[in-house]
Formats: structure tokens, sequence, C-alpha cells
């Protein structure tokens, strides 16, 4: 995998300026390897759980690093692109979340809400987002791992996966 980002982007109707705006940026970013985008378009109204577990799916088969998806709020988007198992998916709005994201959770969905947040505070926060990178061998890997473990267990398992971490 290169340095540079391959990212998958979407959003429903609510979202669909800000993604717009988004897209360009990361486009134009030497940064970002490439930027696919899911929908919806100009026309369609696509409701957010499905354009968010399409983009959530793409990340989870390891076709693009990273999304950036958007809804009204970036709730709805979050919620379903955490029912792709292996996803971690956050919504966040300001700058130290949307480094924790990275740097304590290995996030790899990253969602805003249109509705919620200023469009130049959205374009900074995603061009911020693009700098961090998750370090493995952080104390925070062991715990995103207990995520993992959780996400990879099913229910006829105990209800703790590992429940120390140093
Ligand atoms: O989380 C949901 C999003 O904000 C969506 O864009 C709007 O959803 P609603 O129309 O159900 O409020």
């Amino acid at each position: 995998m290169s340095d540079k980002l391959t990212i998958v982007v979407g959003s429903d109707d609510a979202g669909f300026d800000y993604k717009e705006a988004l897209k360009a940026d990361l486009e134009a970013s030497d940064l970002v390897e490439s930027v696919t985008d899911v929908g919806v378009d100009a026309q369609s109204h696509t409701a957010y759980p499905h354009v968010a577990v399409a983009a959530a799916r793409t990340v989870a088969a390891g076709e693009a690093d990273r999304a950036l998806l958007i809804c009204g709020t970036g709730l709805g988007v979050a919620i379903s692109a955490n029912k792709v198992k292996g996803i971690r998916a956050v919504t966040a709005h300001d700058g130290y979340s949307v480094e924790r994201a990275i740097k304590s959770n290995n996030a790899q969905v990253l969602c805003m809400g249109q509705r919620v947040v200023g469009l130049e505070l959205a374009r900074k926060l995603a061009a911020e987002w693009l700098t961090y990178r998750f370090d493995t061998s952080s104390a925070s890997a062991e715990k995103v791992a207990a995520i993992d473990n959780y996400d990879q267990a099913d229910s006829s398992l105990p209800e703790s996966v590992g429940t120390e971490c140093d």
C-alpha cells in the first residue's frame, strides 16, 4: 500500500453538497491516491444506510483505505457503516476527535453532518484527517484489537474477550 490514501466518499441527499466539496478537495490533495464516489449523485435519493454500507464494504474488502461519509448529522452513516464487520466508523466535528479517531481508534471511516458543521471547518477537518496515521506499536493498538475481537466474536462466545489492557 502506498503512503497515499485511497478513499471512498458517499452521502445521502442531505449530505450531497458537502460530499461534492470534500471530494474535490480530496482529489486535489497530494496525500490522496484515488477517490471513489459511491453516491449519491445529484439526481438520486438513496437513503443513507445503503450508501454507508456500500462504502464500508469497500473498505472492509481492502479496496480502499478509508471512507468519508456525509449525511445530515453524520450519525446515521456512522451507525450504518459500523454494521460492516471490521469497520470502525466515527462521527467527528472537531479537530481533536478527528485526530484521535485515527491515532486512538484506527477508525477507517470518518462521518460528518452537513446540518451540523460549517463547510470550511469540514474541509479543514478532512484535510487534517489525511495527515494522521495509526501507530500499530502504540498503546492504543491492543485496545483497537479488543474492539476487533468483539467484532469477530459471535453471540455464543463469552461476554468479554480479553478484558485486560496494559
Ligand atoms: O442520520 C441521518 C441523517 O442525518 C440523514 O441525513 C437524515 O435522516 P432523516 O431524514 O431520517 O432525519
